[in-house]
């Protein structure tokens, strides 16, 4: 990340997070930046918090402490209105898998964000239409996702991810039920679009093949950074 004298301030940033479920302390004390086109891996044992650590920073959960700030706007204090509005606008989430709509095709479910954004159904059919093209799954256009393979499957959920033009995509194991060669393409075709569009990725895996694509890397432990999690 570019240093303005050591005051650039990231796309994201997150201080110090706790978050609880019940008695399990999911997260203690993380603290993570995520620049503007950044693509940052996060890393670490099952259970040590990632997934936690995504929510609380794509503002799906609110942390018990700490802060995070997006684009000057604190996330852990906005009021659920605006968080919602954020997470439509300028978020795109993609988990490992059933995040498809399963009685809607292809090119309902990635037209949906746009109807939602007030797009008339003509548009969001011929922009849905291009992204499917681009993640290379037109061909499977008028498929429910029941009728996909797993890759495909992902692909399109990408496209839905990306069709509203976020600035940030979060990616909780995207590839983790996915055999090697659909992972590499899922991955080829997430890294290539963010790199174009210059959308920053956060992404969970525990593959260490998937994590080479990010620029970054940061593993948690006992729901804290032990590597490298703010930039100097
Ligand atoms: N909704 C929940 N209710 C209760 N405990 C939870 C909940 N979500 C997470 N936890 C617990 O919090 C801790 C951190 O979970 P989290 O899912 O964030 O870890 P993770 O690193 O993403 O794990 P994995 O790699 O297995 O997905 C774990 O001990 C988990 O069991």
């Amino acid at each position: 990340m570019s240093d303005n004298g050591g005051t650039a301030v990231p796309l994201l940033a997150a201080r110090d997070l706790a978050k609880a479920h019940g008695r399990t302390r999911a997260l203690e004390g993380a603290s993570v930046d995520l620049a503007a086109g950044e693509i940052l891996a996060v890393t670490g044992a099952s259970g040590s918090g990632k997934s936690t650590l995504l929510h609380c920073l794509a503002g799906i959960v609110r942390p018990d402490e700490g802060t995070v700030a997006y684009a000057g706007e604190r996330l852990d204090e906005l009021p659920e209105k605006r968080l919602s509005e954020l997470r439509r606008t300028e978020f795109g989430v993609v988990f490992q898998f059933g995040q498809l709509i399963p009685e809607l095709t292809a090119v309902d479910n990635v037209g949906l964000p746009l109807l939602l954004a007030g797009a008339t159904r003509a548009e969001a059919q011929q922009r849905a239409g291009e992204w499917l093209e681009r993640f290379g799954v037109r061909g499977q256009a008028g498929l429910r996702p029941g009728a996909m393979s797993g890759g495909q499957a992902q692909r399109v959920a990408l496209a839905r991810a990306l069709v509203t033009g976020p600035r940030i995509v979060f990616a909780d194991e995207p590839t983790g039920a996915l055999d090697s060669l659909a992972s590499e393409q899922v991955m080829t075709a997430l890294i290539g679009t963010a790199r174009e569009s210059g959308t920053a990725v956060l992404l969970i895996t525990h593959d260490a093949q998937v994590a080479a694509y990010a620029d970054r890397e940061i593993r948690l432990a006992d729901g804290t950074v032990a590597r490298a999690g703010v930039t100097a």
